[in-house]
């Protein structure tokens, strides 16, 4: 505030919300050793500071209230304190809003107020007043010279572009009438204004220009800060497509991994399941061996477990009888001979008597030995060598194997519907057509196990006279499973599913008019199952093995299964040795020759087949079926008669 001897005075500093840079205090006392070189920063100093406080006071005379900053009504409140005009008060106002948010903050205050009412000269030798008046008186001489220059008049135009040209105005205005209009009534009217309307002009052109340059700037890193976010969203997005694709294929082999140890475990699963039934087969036969020996003729009970039916009052009788004399029958399920003598003997002693041979041996598997001298015993029929007879007792017994089946396989019972016509003309020679024995059935189950489960008018009025277990072996993939398929539905499906474990079909065919049921044991070809297949030839009345001609290996594998064949029920068992898929001839592998020497070799019976073509599927089977019936028929007679010689017939017609 300006003192009446035109001393500055300096007003008590108040400190609060928005202070300033304000002065800092003048008590500090200076060192009287360096007071003249001091003296003179110190009155640079002053000279500033009296600036400041000028400015100070300005501001506290406007914010009356102390509430930090400056409206712009409060600027009216200088009307007194300065020569300037509401208007002009405004305008300074705007000027000295830097940031144009209607608000004066001390800062704002005071570095546009140093700007605006002090000039470049030291205020501080003279008062702000009339430092401000000199100022006017310039800007007004300054402008009247403008004026002088507009009292040459016409080139107002020109005149005011020039100030726009000089302020830059084309960069910031878009419109200049506005500012031409005022620039004209303050030339007018106000002359001595003009100068502060350019200062005001000046200041507001620059501070717009500022403005608009940091409107590009800001721009310019907008679109900087936009392009990198953009950047690191493309390359976060990709690491995520990464991080997704990673975990996919853990995922994958996670997957592949329990797939494999649940197949593992599965496979555990079914290799204990395979030694419980071992197990099971083993008590079974120790628990199922009679100890007298004692064990039901082929023609007497038929194995219940397979719900096949008791025979009637006269099969009893026979059964009867024949069991009386088979009473001294000691052994197992299938099988002792009776020799010529009557004497009961185990097939592989007859085999050393005979041929001094411990192993397999031309007795063979047919269980008929084979001797040169036998007329017709050279020619080899397509089921081989004619074989002299040897007596065979085919025993059965309760048969678990279906039990077996239903607690541990659950084996579809297909029963074929039509009953098998003997067609020889596939089959050397012909077949005396035994008269069939007169069996009605005793109970509804009158026939084999599954025969009910079709309609009744299908069932065939006879029960079955025999029935014979035959169980087919052979490598995984020859044809088992299609060939009985043709034998049984007369029917070829492409693309069959491996075997797994055993399957069991019952078909009951007319032999030399009798009804032979053949319950038929598909095993699975597969390594694994090797030890199931292995307990099922025990109760084998016969067996077939299969290979496929066109495929090496399959042939090779024959003597194997011919082995456990032998290990299993030693050579008391026909055979029946096929070579399939014949329909394939442009792949074969075998050739013919060489399947008829295995079987001469080792007396099966041999036929090549085609479970395709269905050539030699119902010939083949019936060949087994009539030579075990003949077979049966054979031990029969033996032991009704004890003691008569053999009767001579061959199995292969
Ligand atoms: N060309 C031809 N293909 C056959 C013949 N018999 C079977 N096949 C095909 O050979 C493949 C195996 O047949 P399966 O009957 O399943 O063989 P399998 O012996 O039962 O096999 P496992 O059950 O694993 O022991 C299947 O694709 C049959 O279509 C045949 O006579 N001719
Ligand atoms: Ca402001
Ligand atoms: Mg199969």
């Amino acid at each position: 505030m300006a003192a009446p001897d035109g001393r500055v005075v300096s007003r008590p500093q108040r400190l609060g919300q928005g202070s300033g840079q304000g002065p800092k205090g003048l008590g500090a006392c200076l060192h009287p050793l360096d007071s003249l070189e001091q003296k003179e920063t110190q009155e640079q100093t002053l000279g500033q500071l009296d600036m400041l406080r000028k400015a100070q006071e300005f501001f506290q005379t406007c914010d009356g209230e102390g509430k930090g900053f400056i409206a712009r009504k409060d600027m009216q409140r200088l009307h007194k304190e300065l020569p300037l005009s509401l208007e002009e008060l405004e305008d300074v106002f705007d000027a000295l809003d830097a940031d144009g948010n209607g608000y004066l903050t001390p800062e704002e205050f005071t570095t546009g107020f140093s700007h605006f009412f002090f000039s470049q000269n030291n205020p501080s030798r003279e008062d702000a007043g009339e430092q401000v008046a000199q100022r006017h008186e310039e800007k007004v001489y300054q402008s009247r010279g403008n004026e002088d220059l507009g009292d040459m008049g016409e080139d107002e135009e020109a005149q005011f572009q020039m100030l726009m040209d000089r302020l830059g105005a084309q960069k910031v205005l878009e419109d200049e009438s506005d500012v031409k209009q005022l620039w004209l009534q303050l030339k007018k009217d106000e002359p001595h204004l003009l100068s502060n309307f350019e200062d005001f002009l000046t200041r507001i052109f620059s501070q717009l220009q500022e403005a608009h340059e940091e409107k590009n700037e800001l721009e310019y890193a907008l679109k900087r800060k936009i392009a990198a976010y953009d950047e690191e969203i493309q390359h976060l997005y990709e690491e995520m497509e990464q991080q997704i694709k990673s975990e996919k294929e853990q995922f994958l082999l996670k997957d592949t991994e329990r797939f494999q140890a649940r197949s593992q475990e599965l496979e555990q699963k079914l290799l204990c399941k395979e030694q419980e039934l071992e197990q099971l087969t083993q008590k079974q036969k120790r628990g199922s061996v009679p100890c007298d020996g004692e064990s039901t003729a082929r023609e007497g009970r038929a194995p219940q477990a397979a719900g096949f039916p008791k025979k009637n009052k006269a099969a009893k009788a026979n059964t009867a009888a024949s069991r009386a004399s088979w009473k001294k029958r000691s052994g197992s399920v299938i099988g002792k001979y009776v020799d010529g003598r009557g004497i009961l003997r185990s097939q592989s002693e007859e085999e050393e008597e005979v041929f001094g041979i411990p192993r397999r041996s031309s007795l063979g598997l047919s269980g008929y030995p084979l001797t040169e001298e036998e007329p017709g015993a050279g020619e080899p029929g397509p089921g081989g060598p004619y074989p002299r007879p040897l007596r065979r007792i085919i025993s059965i017994e309760e048969d678990p194997l279906p039990q077996l089946l239903d607690g541990g396989f659950e084996q579809p019972l297909s029963e074929c519907p039509e009953e098998e016509e003997v067609s020889d003309q596939g089959v050397q020679g012909q077949i005396q057509e035994a008269p069939p024995l007169k069996l009605t059935p005793t109970s509804p189950r009158g026939q084999p196990v599954g025969k009910e489960a079709l309609c009744k008018e299908e069932s065939s009025p006879s029960a079955p006279d025999r029935l014979f277990k035959i169980v087919f072996v052979g490598n995984s993939a020859v044809g088992k499973t299609s060939f009985l398929r043709r034998f049984c539905e007369d029917r070829f499906s492409p693309g069959m599913a491996a075997t797994v474990g055993i399957d069991y079909r019952v078909k009951t065919v007319n032999v030399d008019d009798s009804q032979v049921a053949l319950q038929l044991w598909d095993t699975a070809g597969q390594e694994r199952y090797r030890c199931i297949t292995q307990q099922f030839f025990r109760k084998a009345d016969g067996v077939i093995v299969m290979y496929d001609l066109t495929d090496k290996q399959s042939f090779l594998s024959v003597r194997r299964w011919l082995s456990s064949v032998e290990e299993a029920v030693g050579d008391r068992v026909p055979v029946l040795l096929l070579g399939n898929k014949l329909d394939n001839e442009k792949e074969r592998e075998v050739p013919r020759g060489l399947g008829e020497q295995l079987a001469k070799d080792n007396n099966l019976i041999f036929y090549e087949c085609s479970a395709y073509s269905g050539h030699n599927t119902k010939e083949s089977l019936l060949h087994l079926a009539r030579f075990l019936k003949e077979q049966e028929d054979t031990v029969r007679e033996d032991t009704i008669q004890v003691g008569h010689p053999a009767k001579k017939k061959s199995c292969c017609g």
